[in-house]
């Protein structure tokens, strides 16, 4: 079973933004985060992780949501004709993030955003919550749709490095997360994607005259590069950076 890497708080540009100073994201990333070792022969953690008290519940949590996530990725895999072990093993020991998302409960006259529209960079990202929140955009209509709460329910997206893998034949999800006018809501977002300072490029079997590679290849840490660099401007689309 593969080692969930990190656990943290979330990781989103706005709560850094009043420092005034750039910070590295991979630092931000190491010092906010509780690294974990399931197998329980090392635990680091600070005083930042809301969870630890419950550490071996989130731990137990973060090895189930995995193995979800990889059997949805083969599912996912074959759909595309790739079979379900493409690239098996850069799956297998890339890098799961949870995100622990705590948003107040709406008051009037507050703004109704709890976290501003975004895709995540992960291939896959497997999201708990405890109540309605959650709108994800509809490409269609171009419009915001309310995920329902179903109760017992996991959502499941899939973000930017699937879109680049698929070569555009899977999309990313716009998604943000509302403020709930009835009660203060946590979530947790699991994101899987390969390791840090590995690339994700399109799959050459997606790729051919009438298809041609429509995205240049990105790591995590290219996307975490992109986020810091970013933070004084209004940021560039990550996914529009890697288009051909
Ligand atoms: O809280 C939510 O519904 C969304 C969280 C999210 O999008 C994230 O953590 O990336
Ligand atoms: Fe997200």
């Amino acid at each position: 079973m593969p080692t969930p890497s990190v656990i943290g708080c979330n990781i989103g540009q706005k709560s850094h933004q009043s420092t005034g100073k750039r910070p590295s994201y991979k630092t931000l990333l190491q010092s906010r985060t509780t690294e974990i070792n399931l197998c329980g022969r090392k635990s680091r953690h600070n005083s930042f992780f809301l969870f630890t008290e419950s550490r071996d519940c989130m731990g137990n949590f973060a090895v189930e949501v995995r193995r979800v996530a990889l059997q949805l990725m083969g599912a996912i895999l074959e759909g595309l004709g790739l079979g379900k072990d493409y690239e098996h093993d850069k799956f297998e020991e890339g890098l799961q993030l949870l995100s622990v998302n705590r948003y107040p409960k709406e008051s009037e006259g507050d703004s109704t955003i709890g976290l501003a529209a975004h895709s995540d960079y992960g291939f896959l990202t497997i999201l708990l919550a405890s109540s309605q929140g959650l709108e994800v955009v509809d490409r269609n209509s171009d419009s915001w749709k309310v995920v329902p709460q179903l109760p017992h329910a996991l959502h499941v997206h899939v973000g930017d490095p699937m879109e680049v893998l698929s070569n555009g034949k899977i999309k990313t999800v716009v998604h943000r997360a509302v403020l709930n006018p009835k009660e203060a809501r946590v979530s947790i977002a699991s994101i899987h994607g390969f390791a840090l300072d590995e690339k994700v490029s399109s799959a050459k079997e997606l790729v051919n005259e009438q298809n041609p590679e429509k995205y240049n290849e990105s790591s995590f840490s290219d996307f975490l590069d992109h986020l810091t660099s970013n933070m004084d401007k209004k940021p560039r689309n990550f996914l529009e950076s890697l288009r051909k």
